[in-house]
């Protein structure tokens, strides 16, 4: 399996993450990339390969474009107004707020284009996103090209990102990109599945009124875990998008015997969709010890996920997301890719 994947994600870390009222050393750091480069070259699997330049057109394609200047240029903003520490949202467009009016002022745009607090921008926030951007964009072309799968190594991740709001980790929504490019590449019909413990409200909003792209997640219920206000089951989509979005939200203590009748559901809609090629939102914090979820699923559970989804039959691409127990984000992870590799 070929892996696309950039050093210039090392530019995106910021010093503190908002949790419980402290700035604490961000769980989405980049060490949980070292653990997953470890245990692919342990596992033999070192096909990689770097992306280049990330190509910006179908991210404008994609986004808001004052969403896209905004985070070009929120560093620049936000120092010269003469703050001293990382960016971080503090105002939002609360409701029977103006939500559709961007403020001139750099706090009160960072605000407007935020969907949580938890996520810092730093001075090289933009930089790392476009070359995770690219990974996906790299991928993505090399399935198209007649690849059965490959893996893009993305960090900073991206399926909370909408196309004009940024949070939970993520600035640029790498899984809708491939989808977009799967489809410009030829594919009628894509999937996107996402196992992610968290909801990809972000991949779910950008094709929430689509019939070509059909959405599928697999989350912690929004009543008990982040993102908290998108990802009920009674969301199916909208106008030509109605029935192209199923959700999955389960409780806590889900285990894998539950979360694996969800998947195999999950995998039923797809079939039932047409997909001619899939995007895997890949998420590995639904593990038993990941410090910031609450599902119950143990290390051999990945390798078994994977393989459902290889035996599935179709041109895949990876997009990795979250997963935060740092010992173990890399076994997971690669769990994933071998039963993948496995079941086809
Ligand atoms: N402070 C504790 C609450 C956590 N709030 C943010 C959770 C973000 C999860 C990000 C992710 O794992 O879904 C992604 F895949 F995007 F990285
Ligand atoms: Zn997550």
């Amino acid at each position: 399996m070929r892996i696309y994947y950039s050093e210039a994600h090392r530019a995106h870390f910021p010093q503190g993450e908002l949790h419980g009222g402290e700035l604490v050393t961000p769980f989405e750091r980049p060490s949980r990339i070292e653990y997953i480069l470890a245990r692919l070259r342990a596992r033999g699997m070192d096909d990689l390969h770097d992306p280049g330049e990330v190509d910006l057109a179908p991210i404008r394609a994609l986004c808001d474009a004052g969403y896209l200047q905004f985070l070009e240029t929120a560093w620049a903003e936000w120092t010269a107004e003469g703050f001293a520490g990382e960016i971080i949202a503090a105002s939002f467009p609360a409701r029977r707020m103006q939500s559709a009016r961007p403020p001139r002022n750099i706090d009160g745009k960072v605000g407007y284009y935020a969907l949580a607090s938890e996520t810092a921008i730093t001075a090289g926030t933009w930089q790392a996103a476009c070359a995770s951007a690219a990974c996906a964009q790299g991928a993505t072309a090399h399935v198209i090209a007649g690849a059965r799968c490959a893996f893009a190594l993305c960090r900073p991740p991206g399926h909370h990102a909408t196309a004009d709001m940024y949070g939970g980790y993520c600035f640029l929504n790498n899984a809708a990109l491939s989808a977009e490019a799967m489809r410009a590449g030829g594919a009628a019909r894509v999937a996107v599945l996402d196992i992610d413990f968290h909801h990809g409200n972000g991949t779910q909003d950008i094709f929430y009124d689509r019939e070509d792209v059909f959405f599928a997640s697999l989350h912690g219920a929004p009543e008990d875990a982040f993102p908290y206000y998108l990802g009920y089951a009674d969301e199916t989509g909208t106008g030509a998008g109605v029935g192209a979005t199923a959700n999955f939200p389960m409780p806590p203590g889900t285990d894998y015997p539950e979360w694996s009748l969800a998947l195999d559901d999950a995998l039923a809609r797809i079939r039932g969709f047409g997909a001619d090629g899939l995007v895997v939102s890949l998420g590995v914090d639904a593990y038993k010890e990941d410090p910031i979820s609450f599902f119950k699923l143990d290390s051999p559970d990945f390798f078994d996920a994977g393989r459902r989804i290889g035996a599935f039959g179709l041109p895949t691409v990876f997009c990795m997301e979250g997963g935060y127990s740092i010992e173990n984000v890399g076994i997971n992870t690669v769990n994933v890719l071998e039963g993948f590799l496995a079941g086809c």
